[in-house]
């Protein structure tokens, strides 16, 4: 690897400017403004042997494939404005193809079938591929209820009103495949108005988004190396402390210690906290003190971490179908192992015998509490189903990583229940003292995804560095509910909707 190996830090008779808690995405770019602002002295810590964080790949047999995120979700329309992964990768060379989400084959207890009409007639979180009605758009029909200043739903509500209504496995499968394998969750567990506008700025580029074109990473490097190769172009070896687990942050107005399990203490002016949402919510693996005041609470509870699980088998043989992807419709359970994807396959890793199936929510939920060999049993059960008559072998290799209970992630990504307020983001990311807070989950925009997690930690970087450099704090915006929403001050004011 071109980056520098870990630091040998400066301990309690030494200060920092800032340390940079968690090495993913947030925390290299806002070490990337300290650097510009001409701040060196900072310390990225991260609890991994490399920087990362979700963006994690991993060898099965002689294949690199991405157990966390996969896709550079959303490019560039024309001049319009470039998804900030995307550049990176444009940067750093990263190996891609596209995925061809025609190429679907479908399943069900008994094998082939065909609902393919069901998908293309359920209504999708944009419309579905050959779905004729603009009217099948819940991001279209939130837009109407933000211009008419009406409140957030559930986007399940939002489906139901639309006229939507589940009839039978097929339909569970296809508002599967549209909505919970992009959130994470089920429609029932998200906000239709926050899911829909976090939509359309990444994909919609008639609504200010990137645009609707999705690069799956083949890198065999890893789609790590982009964030690794960025961080080399201006990390030095002092600035990183890998391999070390944060236990303890303790916090003032005047700076921050933080305690490693090893037991040793940093201390600094700022830190600033890129550890997900999931990690914050739970204070026996990381503990503030004092605790946060309520708002901050308040907030962090009101957000939940989705959880988005890939298992990947590997067989000496290919035995399953050409397409590209296959739908499951399971007659009894939503979501029960639904949507398989083939690498075995010339877009992407011809004779690897890899087929991977994703489940989420509840479903990576329930599944992380069994052992791998009760995983792969219903893995297997599932596949008998769809290909009926075919002797399966055992895979060679199975793995997937469990998201859910890790410590250092605590799900995938996040994504906002219903009902969504603007406030609630708001004081996410307020920074409280001289605790400063940035990842996917603080973006407005970009929740959940790579390019939230960028331009957070880019917008902590510039903020800590400008009161590292005597030009300014910025007051934070914590505290009870406010009524001004920065990014569209007149578009939604939810304080006046809920009087
Ligand atoms: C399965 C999966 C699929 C995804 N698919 C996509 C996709 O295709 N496209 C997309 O755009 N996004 C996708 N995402 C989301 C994307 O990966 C994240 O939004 C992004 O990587 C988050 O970056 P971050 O810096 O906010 O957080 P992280 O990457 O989580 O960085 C935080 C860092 O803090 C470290 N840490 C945590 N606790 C401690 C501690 N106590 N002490 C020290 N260090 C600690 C962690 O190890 C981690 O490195 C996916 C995520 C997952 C998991």
């Amino acid at each position: 690897s071109p980056l520098p190996t870990s630091a040998s830090p400066r301990w309690t008779s030494d200060t920092y400017d800032v340390l940079i808690l968690g090495g993913g995405v947030a925390g290299v770019m806002a070490a990337q403004q300290l650097h510009e602002a001409g701040i060196e002295n900072y310390l990225i810590v991260e609890a991994r042997d490399e920087l990362g964080g979700r963006m994690h790949s991993y060898k099965l047999d002689n294949y690199t494939v991405e157990v966390g995120c996969n896709w550079v979700q959303g490019t560039q329309t024309g001049n319009g404005p470039i998804n900030p992964i995307y550049s990176l990768a444009l940067k750093h060379k990263l190996v891609t193809t596209t995925n061809n989400w025609e190429d679907l084959q479908f399943y069900d207890e008994k094998g082939h079938t065909d609902f393919k009409d069901a998908v293309r007639l359920s209504v999708g979180r944009s419309p579905a591929p050959g779905a004729d009605a603009a009217t099948d758009d819940l991001p279209l029909l939130s837009g109407e209820r933000i211009d008419n200043r009406k409140v957030d739903l559930n986007a399940r509500s939002g489906y139901s009103l639309m006229g939507h209504r589940i009839k039978d496995k097929y339909d569970w499968a296809s508002e599967y495949y549209h909505f919970d394998w992009e959130w994470a969750q089920a429609p029932e567990q998200s906000s239709w108005i926050a899911t829909s506008f976090n939509n359309n700025f990444t994909f919609d580029a008639s609504r200010g988004g990137f645009s609707d074109e999705n690069l799956l990473s083949v890198d065999q490097k890893g789609f790590k190396h982009i964030l690794q190769d960025e961080a080399a172009t201006f990390l030095k070896a002092s600035n990183v402390l890998l391999s070390s687990t944060v236990k303890d942050i303790n916090y003032s107005d005047s700076g921050v210690s933080v305690k490693l399990e090893s037991g040793d203490e940093l201390k600094a002016k700022y830190a600033l906290v890129t550890f997900s949402v999931g990690v914050l919510q739970h204070p026996e693996d990381v503990k503030f003190e004092p605790a946060f005041p309520d708002w901050k609470q308040e907030a962090i509870d009101a957000m939940k971490m989705g959880t988005y699980t890939k298992i990947f088998l590997q067989w000496e043989e290919k035995f399953w179908d050409d397409n590209e992807m296959g739908l499951y419709a399971d007659p009894y359970r939503r979501g029960y192992y639904p949507v398989w994807q083939s690498l075995d396959h010339e877009r992407f890793f011809p004779g690897s015998g890899i087929y991977f199936v994703t489940i989420t929510g509840d479903e990576s939920e329930r599944v992380e509490n069994l052992s791998d060999e009760q995983v792969l049993e219903e893995v297997m059960g599932v596949l008998k189903n769809m290909y009926p008559g075919k002797d399966i072998p055992r895979p060679k290799n199975m793995h997937f990583n469990r998201w859910y209970n890790d410590k250092l992630t605590r799900g995938a990504f996040s994504n906002w229940p219903a009902s969504f307020y603007v406030e609630h983001q708001d004081n996410l990311r307020a920074h409280v003292n001289n605790l400063y807070f940035a990842g996917e989950h603080t973006s407005f925009e970009f929740y959940g995804y790579l390019q939230g997690a960028y331009l957070e930690g880019q917008k902590a970087g510039k903020a800590i560095a400008s009161c590292v450099n005597g030009k300014g704090c910025v007051k934070s915006t914590g505290g009870d509910f406010h009524n001004k929403n920065e990014y569209f001050p007149q578009w939604y004011n939810v304080q006046e909707v809920h009087k």
